[in-house]
């Protein structure tokens, strides 16, 4: 049985005595420097001279700094940069500036299980991973709620690792959720894994998949983008409240008897073999060393995927339904749809 942790478990003093530096401020970033602001914790935020995040951080009433001052003010440092830029943001500005007794935390385990980060043997290094994207970490804080964690201590210097994790863990939300206790690498070899094959890179092969295979056929696309895309949140959500189950007792009986006869068929052994040998390529390395060598030569590949995804029918007609929809919207402001705007 997995070890949880609830809201009870852990004590906001020990982290209301700290002081924080919260490295990036992007998707899971912002989310931590807020609710650990809100949670009466000392918060300053390291970005690069130039960063385009420093305004919003400076907006938000938060204190910015360069990461090196940030690191050097502080004696908690969070990593929530991008993960392959954190290799070179850790030999640059966090080494030279860490104590004995500093914390070193992040948000996932990619560079300490795979050994572009070695932290020194006198700080604790520590991790809480949200299984969430970090904009609805921080919305569902700020509603009362909270996305569930997963918590680890790779190195425990002072002896008060735990309760600092805990502690932190607690001031992002994620308490309120519940903590699995973990270690850095099932962290990272879990997390990737589902992004990979489930929730970003299957869901969205699956869907496209779909709406391709009706479009083809002769299907009208607005149509196809109703029932492989817009739907499928509506049966998400029945899932996130009452697992598989309470989707197959809200569909049609037609519904649920095409799902046990058809399932099967489109995930078969086959893709469950794919699935095996995609974790080998992360277990071994093989992943990591793809995307770090792509990234470290200007992210060339990771460009061409981007705007190849992009250039798909289904972003177009998607857009022009949801404009239809009101209530439809994005909750986050700085979204803008296309490459060009990400950069
Ligand atoms: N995205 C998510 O929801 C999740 C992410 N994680 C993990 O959290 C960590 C952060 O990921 P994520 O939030 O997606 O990252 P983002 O891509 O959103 O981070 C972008 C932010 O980092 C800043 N940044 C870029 N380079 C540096 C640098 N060298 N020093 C300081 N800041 C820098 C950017 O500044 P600028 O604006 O100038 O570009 C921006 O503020 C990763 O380890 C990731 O795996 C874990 C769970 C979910
Ligand atoms: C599912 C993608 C994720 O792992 C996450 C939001 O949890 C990420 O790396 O962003
Ligand atoms: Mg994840
Ligand atoms: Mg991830």
């Amino acid at each position: 049985m997995a070890k949880l942790f609830y809201d009870d478990d852990a004590d906001l003093a020990v982290i209301q005595g700290r002081t924080v530096a919260v490295l990036g401020y992007g998707s899971q970033g912002h989310a931590h420097a807020l609710s650990l602001r809100d949670s009466g914790v000392d918060v300053r935020v390291g970005l690069p001279e130039g960063s385009k995040s420093r305004a919003k951080a400076e907006a938000e009433g938060l204190k910015v700094l360069t990461p090196a001052e940030a690191v050097a003010e502080a004696n908690l440092i969070v990593v929530l940069a991008p993960d392959p830029a954190q290799r070179k943001l850790y030999a640059e500005a966090i080494e030279p500036n860490l104590a004995e007794g500093d914390a070193l935390f992040f948000g996932h385990g990619f560079n300490i299980r795979f050994g572009y980060i070695k932290p020194p043997a006198g700080v604790d290094v520590a991790m809480v991973a949200p299984k969430g994207p970090g904009h609805l970490v921080r919305r569902e804080y700020s509603e009362g709620r909270g996305v569930p964690v997963l918590v680890a201590v790779e190195q425990d210097a002072t002896g008060n690792a735990w309760p600092l994790t805990l502690a932190y863990a607690k001031a992002i939300g994620g308490l309120r959720a519940g903590g699995i206790q973990t270690t850095f690498t099932e962290e990272t070899e879990t997390d990737l894994f589902g992004e990979q094959t489930v929730l970003c890179g299957g869901v969205s092969a699956l869907i496209q998949a779909g709406f391709e295979t009706l479009t083809d056929a002769g299907y009208q696309p607005e149509v196809a983008y109703f029932e492989c895309l817009h739907e499928l949140k509506l049966i998400v959500d029945l899932m996130y409240e009452g697992g598989i189950a309470k989707q197959r007792w809200s569909v049609s009986d037609t519904a649920e008897y095409g799902d046990y006869v058809s399932g099967p068929r489109i995930i078969d052994d086959a893709v469950k073999a794919h699935m095996r040998d995609v974790l080998s390529d992360i277990k071994d390395g093989t992943f990591a060393q793809r995307f770090i060598n792509d990234q470290d030569a200007g992210g060339p590949e990771f460009k061409r995927f981007r705007e190849e995804s992009e250039q798909h029918p289904i972003e177009k007609v998607g857009k022009d339904l949801r404009e239809l929809m009101a209530w439809v919207k994005s909750h986050d402001d700085d979204y803008v749809e296309g490459t060009a705007a990400r950069g």
